[in-house]
């Protein structure tokens, strides 16, 4: 029988590097697991896209380790390649909401046990316009914050810069006209922020999406947050947000499977915290368990 093929993608600078005391153990843990292994660290920023797109039909399992934005790449180019194979995930990051979510632990030696002999999930994906997403696509008020922290600034505080940067951003509260349209309904109103999720964490904070998140449902869960029209109603949304009670006059918060943003300007979006492009007309669908991801246990669901 032929060996069993592992390709590996790594981003060396995510996180604090901390793969460089790991990779060893990582690669041991594979070949352990009967694979034969191609390691493979990114050159540049978005090389993980063109790498899974062209290279991971030839392979049994795509392992991948890096933060959120690594993952990002990785996911879009297995949606784009001719045959989609199941993925390991090995998080390095600064937050790694996702792999929360997933219950996929920080521990990099237990993390790639499980990307080799895990249990598969079929776990649902985003496609937004042309690009894919895996847990969030967000605009307004924190988003603007992720993608001006610089690399090193991330790597060095953590989710911490995130946080720091936003509360610099309060004084000049941005809104973002918009009508949006889903299967059932159609809102038009002034928002502050909105992320359509499927993730039971984002920025570290877990419920904030909301409860009985499911991640192969086919649907996400959309939070707009309306733009305050006095001090007491901003703190009221702060304070909404940051007890992580999500069901206020503040916002909007339900799911769906689509929906379709407009707005006259052109807005920035994230997506798994990495810029997303400037738009002015959005498709969101849900590409219900598109994506095969180990997870811990064998058995038990996932949530
Ligand atoms: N060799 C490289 N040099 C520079 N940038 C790279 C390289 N390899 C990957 N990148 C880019 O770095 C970006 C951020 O990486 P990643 O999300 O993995 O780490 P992080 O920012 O430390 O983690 P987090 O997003 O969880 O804070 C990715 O968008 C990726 O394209």
């Amino acid at each position: 029988m032929d060996d069993k093929k592992l390709l590996f993608i790594y981003n060396p600078r995510a996180g604090k590097g901390q793969i460089r005391n790991n990779l060893l153990d990582i690669i041991d843990t594979f070949v352990k697991a009967g694979y034969v292994v191609t390691a493979r660290p990114t050159q540049y920023a978005g090389e993980a896209v063109e790498l899974a797109a062209d290279r991971t039909a030839k392979y049994d399992l795509v392992v991948c380790s890096g933060g959120d934005g690594t993952l990002d790449e990785v996911v879009t180019g297995i949606m784009k390649s001719v045959r989609r194979r199941p993925i390991g995930y090995i998080p390095a990051g600064s937050t790694n909401d996702f792999a929360q979510s997933l219950n996929i632990p920080k521990n990099m030696a237990e993390a790639a046990k499980i990307a080799v002999s895990g249990r598969m999930f079929a776990c649902d994906v985003g496609s937004f316009n042309e690009k894919t997403f895996v847990y969030i696509a967000a605009f307004g008020l924190f988003t603007e914050v992720s993608y001006e922290t610089s690399q090193d600034v991330k790597n060095v505080l953590g989710h911490m810069a995130y946080l720091l940067e936003g509360m610099k951003k309060l004084r000049d509260i941005k809104s973002y006209h918009m009508k949006i349209t889903t299967q059932d309904t159609v809102i038009e109103d002034d928002f502050l922020y909105g992320m359509i999720t499927n993730s039971v964490s984002v920025g570290g904070f877990k419920g904030i999406t909301g409860k009985y998140v499911d991640l192969s449902d086919g649907m996400f869960e959309v939070t707009l947050v309306k733009v305050p029209r006095s001090l007491d109603e901003l703190n009221q949304t702060l304070a909404a947000l940051a007890q992580r009670d999500i069901d206020t006059a503040q916002m909007y918060c339900f799911k769906t499977s689509w929906l379709k943003v407009e707005t006259e300007e052109e807005v920035a979006w994230t997506l798994d915290g990495e810029f997303g492009g400037r738009h002015t007309e959005i498709v969101i669908e849900n590409q219900k368990q598109a994506l095969h991801i180990m997870v811990p246990g064998e058995e038990n669901e996932a949530q």
